[in-house]
């Protein structure tokens, strides 16, 4: 494709050199470069892509795309924007041919329940639809293939690769969750959103965004780049105020809602320790769906799954059988068989509210003691500790403090962050081995413990320093339990 063809949609200030050439690749880190790429200078949170254009042309670069003022340079061209992340989006969508505009793109964000509610709208979509497509923080899945993918919305210019496959594929809809990251970084612009659903927004990222009322205007926008339907629940407060600033928007609103009002709400809930039943009801009619993942939390994942499907024209029959055969998703309220008589869970819960959420689903059904093996991820929002902290002490019996993801900290000083919220009579233990805290929750489990593993999830690995290591919790859990006497 020729680089006058790809810069129509860039809002270009200034080209030095001639756009009609051809273009091989687009490149935002200059170790990707090939011969013939463009090259998009990012001036980032750390560094300053402007410091690689020598490491980019060496490599074969002819194009450069900056917002600084660059010297001619002989054989180049120098283009200058002004914002290179909005350039890399627009130019990644051209060389891709605009392929999210041939897709059902459907984007799910808040804080919780973003890839719990993708996993239910695929699994209801796929009692019609064979191939559907999905991008999340578990991976991406293109021709019912997960490849485990390093962002939950990945930049734009593998997003619209990734796009393009699934146009390749002839995938129909592709579900899509969409991170606060990506909105604020521009990763998302030129993605041609058909639906967007909003879950809910707590406490979280506000390293990031410093505070909610930010959190919640980037997420606000995602809303505006929909053209057939929004999906908010009206449970939660700033839903609540979304669905108010989407009144004057032509396009469709659904709202879901268990304790407020809502087009689709649940009724006759009953919640019990391995699943919930209740009936969705809708303007057309309701059913009575049994799923087999508890807490009232999920309850309002599968509302907003089923007001997606809902909207989309899709029989309230199908609805439930999509719901129901949904049996279990990776890292999420995932039971471990033990074949004792202890429970242990994994489960992903790494912000407060989700955290409060499974911890309170856990002590309503637990028979005896709940020990949590926790600890909180390095360079991430230090502010959420102290609070994770004091929901631990509240809902379990034990707390085991271990590592999760330190990176470049040092994982007492977040251990030390996660005490602050602890009072005097909190029963805690400091494992900073996250294998030997494990290890330590299941040999000194009693009967009908309920052993809480979670921040990891699905995760493989744990980031230490710049490391990533291997790191497979399932397997420590077994192995723990061989420890134990027959
Ligand atoms: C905070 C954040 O999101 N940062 C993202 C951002 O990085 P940045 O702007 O800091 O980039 P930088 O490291 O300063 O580099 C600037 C530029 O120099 C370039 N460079 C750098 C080195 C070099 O040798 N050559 C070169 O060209 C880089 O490629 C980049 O274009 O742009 C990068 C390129 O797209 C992302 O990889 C990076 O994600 C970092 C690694 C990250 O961890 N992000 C997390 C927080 C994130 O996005 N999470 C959300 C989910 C959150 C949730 O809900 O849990 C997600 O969607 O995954
Ligand atoms: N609707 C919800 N409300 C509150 N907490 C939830 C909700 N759904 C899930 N959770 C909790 O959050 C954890 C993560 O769930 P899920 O992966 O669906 O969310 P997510 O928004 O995709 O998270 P992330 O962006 O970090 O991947 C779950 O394991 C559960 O503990």
């Amino acid at each position: 494709m020729k680089l006058l063809n790809l810069v129509e949609k860039v809002d270009v200030i200034e080209i030095k050199g001639s756009p009609d050439m051809e273009i091989r690749g687009i490149a935002y880190n200059s170790k990707a470069v090939g011969k013939g790429y463009i090259f998009v200078a990012i001036e980032g949170l750390i560094t300053d892509g402007h410091n690689y254009i020598s490491d980019a042309l060496a490599r074969g670069a002819e194009v450069i795309f900056v917002t600084k003022n660059i010297e001619i340079i002989e054989n180049v061209v120098i283009v200058r924007v002004k914002d290179t992340r909005v350039a890399l989006s627009a130019l990644s969508s051209a060389f891709y041919g605009n392929p999210s505009e041939k897709l059902e793109l459907i984007g799910v964000t808040g804080t919780n329940g973003k890839t719990t509610t993708s996993y239910f709208i695929q699994s209801i979509l796929s009692t019609g639809i064979k191939n559907i497509g999905l991008i999340g923080t578990i991976g991406v899945v293109v021709n019912n293939k997960l490849v485990p993918t390093t962002h939950t919305t990945p930049e734009s210019l593998e997003l619209h690769g990734l796009f393009n496959s699934m146009v390749e594929a002839e995938v129909e809809v592709c579900i899509m969750e969409v991170s606060s990251h990506a909105i604020k970084l521009k990763r998302i612009n030129d993605c041609d959103f058909n639906i967007g659903i909003f879950t809910n927004l707590t406490h979280e990222h506000l390293d990031f965004h410093k505070t909610m009322e930010v959190y919640y205007q980037v997420k606000r926008q995602l809303f505006l780049m929909t053209d057939r339907f929004n999906i908010i629940n009206n449970d939660d407060p700033f839903g609540n105020r979304l669905v108010k600033d989407l009144i004057n928007r032509k396009n469709g609103l659904v709202t879901y809602a268990i304790k407020t009002k809502g087009d689709i709400t649940a009724d006759d809930i009953i919640l019990n320790h391995s699943g919930s039943q209740f009936t969705i009801v809708t303007p057309t009619g309701k059913i009575r769906i049994q799923i087999d993942f508890p807490g009232r939390y999920n309850i309002y994942n599968c509302l907003a799954a089923a007001a997606c499907a809902f909207a989309m024209g899709i029989d309230l029959n199908k609805i439930k059988k999509g719901l129901e055969a949904i049996k279990s998703i990776p890292g999420r309220f995932e039971i471990v068989p033990t074949y004792r008589n202890f429970d242990v869970i994994i489960d992903y819960a790494h912000t407060p509210d989700g955290f409060e959420n499974l911890l309170d689903t856990v002590r309503e059904f637990a028979k005896g003691r709940i020990i949590i093996v926790f600890g909180c991820v390095g360079e991430r929002d230090p502010s959420k500790r102290s609070v994770m902290g004091k929901i631990a002490a509240h809902y379990s019996d034990l707390c085991v403090l271990t590592t999760d993801n330190c990176r470049s900290e040092d994982p007492q000083k977040i251990i030390d962050d996660i005490k602050k919220g602890f009072s005097a009579d909190t029963s805690y233990i400091e494992i900073l081995d996250r294998a030997l805290a494990i290890r330590y929750a299941i040999l000194k489990n009693k009967q009908d413990d309920t052993i809480l593993i979670t921040g990891k999830g699905h995760e493989l690995r744990q980031i230490i320093g710049n490391q990533v290591l291997y790191f497979n919790e399932k397997d420590i859990i077994q192995k723990s339990i061989c420890e134990l006497p027959k």
